[in-house]
């Protein structure tokens, strides 16, 4: 029987495929992510969680490996994690009263297979006022996510509709995924 690994350490993916019933480890990559912002969102997130997918799955070569990236993307600028809580409140200034796109990549590799795949999700905020910003960073969630905002969380308050997978934006296509895990082997 072949074993998974999560190359992540993110919580909420590792949250996200316990929900599914998956079997698996954790071994983050440690790798910088290193990306052409010339490239377009879906190429960039492909190709991040393919790097991370990569550089485990050359320690586990017997396992099945799943690696994943996500991103927030408005007027064709990209947004990552806020180094700061300056950055976060620039970001969440950006998304007020406005839709913007989460990208998440997902690469899921075996000896037999190799599946990667890119999920995009609209999502609107409603308009924020300045202090309606400062509070929700106060609060410490922008901190480790793209866009400054975590819909599973207190961000919710902040999101008007959303168009796509809701598990996609917090980081994990998981019914995709489990499709794609199915592939490579893996039964629940
Ligand atoms: C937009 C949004 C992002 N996020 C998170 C998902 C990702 O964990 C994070 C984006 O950072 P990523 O670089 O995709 O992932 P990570 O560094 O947390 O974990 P790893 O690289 O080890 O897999 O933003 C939410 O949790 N909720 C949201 O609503």
């Amino acid at each position: 029987m072949k074993t998974v690994v999560l190359a992540s350490q993110s919580p909420r993916r590792k949250e996200l495929l316990t929900q599914a019933g998956i079997e698996f480890t954790v071994q983050p990559s440690v790798k910088e992510e290193i990306y052409d912002p010339a490239e377009t969102p879906d190429n960039i997130v492909a190709s991040l969680a393919l790097q991370k997918a990569e550089e485990v799955f050359a320690q586990h070569p017997e396992a099945v490996v799943i690696g994943s990236d996500t991103m927030v993307a408005i007027d064709g600028k990209m947004l990552g994690k806020p180094k700061d809580e300056e950055e976060a409140a620039r970001m969440l200034k950006q998304l007020s009263g406005r839709t913007h796109q989460v990208h998440t990549g997902a690469a899921i590799l075996s000896k037999e297979d190799r599946t990667v795949f890119t999920e995009t999700v609209q999502v609107t905020f409603y308009p924020l006022t300045e202090s309606e910003i400062n509070t929700y960073i106060q609060s410490k969630e922008p901190a480790d996510k793209a866009g400054a905002y975590g819909i599973q969380g207190l961000g919710a308050v902040l999101v008007e509709r959303i168009e796509g997978d809701y598990f996609s934006i917090v980081g994990l296509p998981v019914a995709k995924v489990v499709r794609a895990l199915k592939k490579h082997g893996i039964q629940l």
